[in-house]
């Protein structure tokens, strides 16, 4: 049987004593601060059982990771309709790039990428009846746990910067592929990117895409036809330019976000999730990716 805290241990070892760390996240600023040097992990197995190491239980900025919740949320909400308006091939592009929308006449590559993921917010404006608290309170259903908040500071410094996500959510506009105001459907995606959890709280969200689509308390949020299309879109686009680099090195589901965190699963055997700030040129954790590498190259468990 796999020792997984042993493997947590030897792999925390190894994140401590590394230098090259990447840089946090600058283009939003409250990002831009946090220390450098935090490092956490928590894994749960099948059996529930949890390990642990470094800053697991400290707060962080789950940003582009609350993209896959989003998703499944709508998913819920208006089934199979949402592929008309989000395509599901990766980009091969960074995730806050343009172009292809333009050359694709407003249907964005694939719902992770910011493009793709403002359509999915437009779609829950349209559908809740108060978009901010209904999301929150989805997700902290899936968790279990009514502590998981919005950092208020976070959602509207990016509101602050956020010219090329304005920049997206117009050009959508003018594809008539979003029906709600901006402003409205912005202030959304900028407070789901700016909701806070620590790696425990997180890999507990993502248990489900591992469990056929149930989380922790046995309840069913997806089917096992849309659990497989969501690992399916985390595989091949949730690391944006850098998904195949992911694939190929860690070889699982997985997603970042620029606030350094990743989480990723293997489908009916474990759910993980990592912080570290500082991101590579991809804007993914750099220490993330390499202790990532090291858990499924060390316990040999990944899907291929
Ligand atoms: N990759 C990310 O985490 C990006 C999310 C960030 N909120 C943005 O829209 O730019």
């Amino acid at each position: 049987m796999t020792d997984f805290q042993k493997t947590l241990d030897a792999i925390y070892k190894k994140a401590a004593c590394s230098d090259a760390r990447g840089e946090t996240a600058s283009y939003i600023p409250e990002l831009a601060d946090i220390d450098a040097h935090k490092f956490g992990m928590h894994l749960i197995d099948s059996d529930q059982r949890n390990y642990s190491v470094g800053d697991s239980n400290e707060n962080f900025s789950i940003q582009s990771i609350s993209k896959v919740l989003s998703l499944t949320m709508a998913l819920g909400l208006i089934g199979e309709d949402l592929w008309k308006r989000v395509g599901v091939e990766p980009s091969g592009d960074p995730f806050n790039h343009l172009s292809l929308l333009e050359q694709e006449n407003g249907i964005p590559r694939n719902p992770l990428i910011n493009a793709g993921a403002i359509v999915v917010a437009d779609i829950l404006v349209s559908r809740l009846k108060r978009p901010k608290e209904d999301f929150l309170a989805f997700i902290r259903n899936i968790a279990n746990d009514r502590s998981i908040s919005y950092n208020e500071r976070v959602a509207a410094s990016e509101k602050a910067t956020g010219f090329r996500n304005f920049a997206a959510a117009h050009l959508l506009k003018s594809y008539g592929n979003l029906k709600n105001d901006v402003d409205l459907v912005l202030d959304f995606y900028f407070h789901q990117c700016a909701i806070e959890m620590s790696c425990a709280q997180l890999a507990k969200t993502f248990f489900l895409y591992g469990n056929g689509g149930r989380c922790m308390q046995g309840q069913g949020y997806l089917n096992t036809h849309q659990v497989k299309r969501i690992n399916a879109l985390m595989l091949t686009c949730g690391f944006y330019d850098e998904a195949g680099e992911f694939a190929f090195e860690v070889g699982l589901p997985g997603k970042s976000g620029v606030g350094g965190g990743i989480v990723a699963l293997l489908p009916n055997t474990f759910c993980v999730a990592c912080w570290s700030p500082g991101l590579n040129k991809k804007g993914n954790s750099k220490l993330g990716m390499e202790a990532l590498e090291k858990l499924t190259s060390d316990t040999g468990l990944s899907i291929f």
